[in-house]
C-alpha cells in the first residue's frame, strides 16, 4: 500500500516540516540545491560523519564536484564502495528537486568500473531517464578529471507522500 496521496499537515513537527518544504525548492539552472536536511548522511552540513555533497541543477539533471576523504577509505587510498553508493544515492535525492517529486530509493545498482581515489575530485552527474506512474528510473555517473567514467548507478525511486516520513518522525528524532 502506498502513501503518495497522503498530504496530512506536518506543522506539529517543525523538523519534518522544514525538510519537506525544502523538497519543494524550485531548482533554477546552475543553482546550488539545498541539503535534504542538516543531518543528512549524504549532504547535511551538520553531519560530521557525512559526505557534505553539494549539487547544482544542470539542465534536466544535477551535477556535483566531490572529493572522498580518509573517513571513506576502503582499500588503502580507495573510497569504500558503500561510500560511493551513499553519495550516488544522495545525488539521486538532489535530482528529485529537478523532477519535482518526493520519492525514495527502492533499488540501487552501482557498477564500479575503476577505483575511486581518495583526495581526488570527481564530477558526478544524475538525471531521470523515465517515469511510469510512481516509478522513476534514474541514472548517474562518476567521472574523473580526464572524463573517464569510473562508476555508474541505476536506480528505481518510488514517489511517496509526506506521510511516508511523518509516520516515522518520532524514530528519526529519537536518533538525533
Ligand atoms: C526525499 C529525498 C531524500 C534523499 C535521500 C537519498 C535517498 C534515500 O536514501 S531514500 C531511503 C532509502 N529507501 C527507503 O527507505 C525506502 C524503503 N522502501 C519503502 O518504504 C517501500 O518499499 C516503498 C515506499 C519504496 C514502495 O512501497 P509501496 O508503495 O508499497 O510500493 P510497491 O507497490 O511495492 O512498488 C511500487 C511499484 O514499483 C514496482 N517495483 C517495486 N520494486 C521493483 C523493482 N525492484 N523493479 C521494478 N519494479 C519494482 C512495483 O511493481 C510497483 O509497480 P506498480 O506501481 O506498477 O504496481
Amino acid at each position: 500500500m502506498h502513501d503518495a496521496q497522503d498530504t496530512r499537515p506536518t506543522s506539529s513537527n517543525p523538523y519534518m516540516s522544514d525538510w519537506l518544504s525544502s523538497m519543494q525548492t524550485t531548482a533554477h539552472d546552475s543553482a546550488l540545491l539545498p541539503p535534504h536536511h542538516g543531518d543528512c548522511l549524504g549532504c547535511g552540513p551538520a553531519n560530521q560523519h557525512g559526505h557534505h555533497l553539494r549539487a547544482r541543477r544542470h539542465g534536466d539533471g544535477v551535477v556535483a564536484a566531490h572529493v572522498f576523504d580518509g573517513r571513506h577509505v576502503g582499500a588503502p587510498g580507495i573510497a569504500h564502495g558503500g561510500a560511493v553508493a551513499t553519495v550516488l544515492d544522495d545525488l539521486f535525492g538532489f535530482a528529485l528537486y529537478v523532477v519535482g517529486e518526493l520519492a525514495v530509493t527502492r533499488k540501487l545498482e552501482v557498477e564500479y568500473l575503476a577505483p575511486v581515489l581518495l583526495q581526488t575530485e570527481y564530477t558526478l552527474h544524475a538525471e531521470m531517464l523515465s517515469r511510469n506512474g510512481r516509478k522513476l528510473r534514474l541514472r548517474a555517473r562518476v567521472e574523473d578529471q580526464n572524463g573517464q567514467v569510473v562508476a555508474t548507478a541505476d536506480a528505481l525511486f518510488i514517489v511517496v507522500g509526506p506521510a511516508h516520513f511523518t509516520s516515522r518522525a518520532p524514530v528519526i528524532q529519537a536518533r538525533r
